[in-house]
């Protein structure tokens, strides 16, 4: 199995040209939040816009409203229950759906109408609550071709392929991923302390970082957001997948240097820095 490289950064973040502006680097929408888990949205969010999103977007319930735009003032707003969703949804380059959706009935109709809105110019993200209710119902996954990026963590994977953790093989997890996303063009990234990124052609590559300070609730939502982020600006391949998962664990493991623990939130605070040293110029 193929390890990720660094130099995976310097070929996929790009120098920006001085003649460009937020229209050129990509517009994410991310929908997810209940009343519960409003944190969850909240770093998938700040994940998406310290790696340089063009224009950031979230679905949320209104009780999250507040602490999103307190937190990021950056992002737009939508109610989730807003019939304009559909319409947001139409005007964006990528959409992350999962971090802190739940699995209610209503988390069901979003997802549904999603996966009826989606065409196949947009990337979807599909991460923790979204993986759920797919395992629980595939005929929610989009009704045309669209690339999907899928995020599972080991157990989340276990619930969508039935294939139990202690069996998830390169090998059944490949075939499991073709045919669960046979029109799909699907990479599933299946995160663990050495999370796997599996394409659609059967590829297998590790991400060599990531440490046990990363063990905290958020830090998968985190990812998500850098992967929605990063597709906005340099495509959905592989590569792009790639830098994303690298680059997460790379600022966990700087913080892991000097603290017992890393906080997702100072994992978003470091991607700036991180995308300027490393990144392609
Ligand atoms: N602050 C927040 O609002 C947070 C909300 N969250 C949301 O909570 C909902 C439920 O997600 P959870 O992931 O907590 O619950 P799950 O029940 O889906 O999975 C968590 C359990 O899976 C097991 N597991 C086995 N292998 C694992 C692996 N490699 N990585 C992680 N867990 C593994 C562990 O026992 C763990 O307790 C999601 O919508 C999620 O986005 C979480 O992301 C945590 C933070
Ligand atoms: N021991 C570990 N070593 C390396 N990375 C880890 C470790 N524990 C967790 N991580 C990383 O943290 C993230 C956890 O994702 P997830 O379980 O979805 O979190 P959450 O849903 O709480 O946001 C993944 O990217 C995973 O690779
Ligand atoms: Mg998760």
């Amino acid at each position: 199995m193929d390890e990720i490289s660094p130099e995976i950064l310097q070929q996929v973040i790009k120098k920006r040209a001085s003649n460009t502006h937020k229209g050129d680097y990509g517009r994410v929408l991310l929908i997810g939040g209940s009343e519960n888990y409003g944190g969850a949205i909240i770093m998938a969010t700040e994940g998406a816009i310290n790696c340089g999103a063009g224009l950031v977007a979230v679905a949320t319930h209104s009780l999250n409203a507040a602490a999103l735009h307190a937190r990021n003032p950056e992002a737009m707003y939508i109610d989730w229950r807003d019939h304009g969703l559909s319409k947001l949804i139409k005007q964006m380059d990528v959409i992350v759906c999962g971090p802190g959706l739940g699995t209610s009935p209503f988390a069901q109709k979003i997802l549904k109408m999603l996966g009826q809105t989606i065409t196949p110019e947009q990337t979807l993200v599909l991460d923790a609550s979204a993986l759920d209710l797919l395992a629980l119902d595939n005929t929610l996954l989009p009704s045309t071709a669209v690339r999907i990026i899928l995020t599972p963590h080991q157990m989340e994977w276990q619930r969508l392929s039935q294939i139990q953790i202690p069996y998830q093989s390169a090998s059944a997890n490949a075939a499991a991923l073709a045919k669960l996303f046979p029109d799909h063009n699907a990479i599933l990234v299946l995160k663990s302390n050495h999370t796997q990124i599996y394409d659609p052609d059967g590829q297998v590559s590790v991400n060599p970082g990531g440490n046990p300070g990363m063990a905290m609730g958020g830090m998968g939502d985190t990812l998500a957001g850098i992967i929605g982020g990063l597709v906005a600006q340099f495509g959905s391949d592989l590569a792009t997948v790639q830098a994303a998962v690298y680059l997460h664990s790379l600022a966990g493991d700087l913080l892991a240097q000097t603290d017992y623990t890393v906080r997702p939130t100072k994992v978003s605070a470091l991607l700036p820095k991180l995308m300027k040293k490393y990144g392609g110029y």
